[in-house]
């Protein structure tokens, strides 16, 4: 692999000349003749004076704080003095809120120093842990190789973690692995591609498309509101309470659903819009985010940062193309949106959730793994959240994987979803000894969007004036235009 060095990474990254350094020089005071003789040869290999090198800069008009490691300066290792200089650099970051950006390269903890260097690792996880409770930005491009104490703390603590195509990303080493065991660490397992499968990093991106990547993040992550190319809710369309009482007036008329079963099955349509075109048709931008960070991935739940007319939120949907009965929705999903939980309240942006769903996963796997926990944790979770949350009931709503994204402050439907306790055919087996009765139990069931907002489990319905697969770019704006306005709505009167 070509390495890219940290002068090198920084100059491809940045705006040109809007690097400023904060690193100080370094005090060597009490470092043994050898040790000092390989400080030397370090220099010169690399052009840096330590392992890391840190200051501020623009990235596309975006300032941020950077830590980027010197693979060459012994292999990108922390010493004592390497940990104070990303700890100052953390620190300074937070104190002038910049979102951080680091991009380690490390072969771990440096083998001359040992155990004083090794314990420095906490002092850097605390310096980003509290940057982060700040409520600023943490991004991580992890590059070739970053291993050992560098992954276990720095690297792995990112809202958002990316890495180097091809890159060798991994805890212990394969030369230390060789060594003590005797053997080749298996192939293909400490590379960022495989990471990416597994649900712990986000993405791949080569270093050239950094710069975008980054940029978009930061906007994003930071809440910026974009000035001009604003897209507000269409002239003409009623305040939400006045939407409010329209969707109650047409109750059971042609825009907020007729029959519970023939809502049911419009929903059920293969073509129905779903959290896809959501995105597709209403959002400025969508930065996808990947798994639960802790090795799991399940695409029956789709994670990212995106932004509506200029209004940047973390979104967690619920994907109906990628769920089935053969892939459902499982607890990982669940786990992962937890993690989208997670960010919102961090950031201070707000979160919406987007239920569209025809039942969890009812396998043997889903209880091993927890699926009942994981629905208790979501509705635990989203009790608590204190940045401005929205549920959308989009389409199907059926039992507990729906109700695990229900608890947010407000809560819309479309004009045809729907949420029961089950799929409509299982509340039927239970009372009738079979499916047949599924339509006449939605009825009696209340499951409309109509009675949802009767019986105050929605605050506002979104008319379908034509069903949604009729007009899914229309749909998508209307919903995400109610989503603004809810989200408007709390920022006036906060939790
Ligand atoms: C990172 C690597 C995969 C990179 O392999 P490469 O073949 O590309 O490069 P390389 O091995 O020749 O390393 C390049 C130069 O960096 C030096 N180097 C690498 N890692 C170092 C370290 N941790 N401390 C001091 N020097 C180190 C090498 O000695 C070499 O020096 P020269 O050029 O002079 O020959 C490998 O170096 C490696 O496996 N390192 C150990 C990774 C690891 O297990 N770390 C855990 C450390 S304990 C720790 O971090 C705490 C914890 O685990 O919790």
């Amino acid at each position: 692999m070509t390495r890219l060095g940290a002068r090198a990474l920084i100059d491809a990254t940045v705006d040109p000349g809007s690097f400023r350094s904060w690193d100080e020089p370094i005090d060597r005071t009490g470092y043994d003749a050898g040790y000092l003789a390989a400080i030397e040869r370090a220099e010169t290999k690399a052009g840096t004076d330590e392992a890391v090198l840190t200051g501020r800069a623009l990235i596309r008009g975006h300032a941020a704080a950077l830590v980027v490691s010197e693979f060459g300066f012994l292999g990108g290792s922390i010493g004592v003095a390497t940990a104070a200089r990303i700890v100052a650099a953390v620190r300074r970051a937070t104190r002038e809120r910049l979102p951080l950006i680091a991009a380690p390269a490390s072969g771990g903890t440096r083998m001359q120093e040992g155990t004083p260097a090794f314990v420095r690792m906490v002092e850097i996880s605390r310096a980003v842990v509290a940057h982060k409770a700040a409520g600023l930005p943490y991004l991580v491009y992890l590059r070739h190789p970053t291993t050992g104490g560098v992954f276990a703390s720095w690297a792995s603590l990112g809202h958002v973690a990316v890495a180097e195509p091809g890159a060798l990303i991994g805890f212990l080493g394969p030369l230390v692995y060789r060594t003590l065991r005797g053997q080749p660490f298996p192939d293909g397992v400490q590379v960022a591609e495989n990471l990416v499968a597994k649900g712990i990093l986000d993405a791949v991106v080569p270093t050239g498309e950094l710069a975008e990547v980054a940029a978009r993040a930061l906007a994003l992550l930071s809440g910026t509101r974009r000035l001009s190319g604003t897209r507000r809710p269409a002239a003409g369309t009623p305040p939400r309470e006045a939407q409010f009482e329209t969707a109650q007036a047409e109750t059971g008329q042609a825009g907020t659903g007729g029959d519970a079963w023939s809502s049911i099955t419009l929903t059920r349509r293969p073509d129905r819009p779903g959290v896809r075109e959501l995105l597709r048709h209403a959002a400025d931008d969508v930065l996808p985010l990947n798994g639960t960070q802790s090795g799991e991935t399940d695409d029956a739940l789709l994670l990212a940062l995106t932004s509506f007319s200029g209004t940047p939120c973390v979104l967690v949907g619920q994907d109906r193309r990628t769920q089935s009965q053969h892939r459902p929705l499982g607890p990982a999903a669940l786990r992962g949106a937890r993690r989208g939980m997670r960010l919102a309240q961090e950031l201070g942006l707000p979160l919406i959730c987007v239920i569209d769903t025809p039942g969890a996963d009812l396998s043997a796997a889903a209880e091993e793994g927890a699926l009942a926990g994981e629905i208790a944790r979501c509705l635990a979770e989203m009790v608590e959240l204190t940045v401005p949350t929205v549920s959308v009931l989009l389409g199907e709503g059926s039992g507990g994987g729906a109700l695990a994204l229900l608890p947010s402050r407000r809560v819309i439907a479309a004009g045809n979803a729907w949420l029961s306790p089950l799929p409509p055919e299982g509340a039927s087996a239970i009372l009738h000894g079979g499916p047949e009765f599924a339509a006449q139990v939605a009825r009696r069931q209340r499951v409309r969007a109509v009675d949802l907002l009767a019986d105050g489990t929605v605050h506002a319905v979104v008319p379908e004036p034509v069903p949604a697969h009729r007009d899914p770019a229309g749909f998508a704006r209307r919903v995400a235009d109610e989503c603004l306005r809810q989200i408007e709505s709390q920022r006036r009167t906060p939790a």
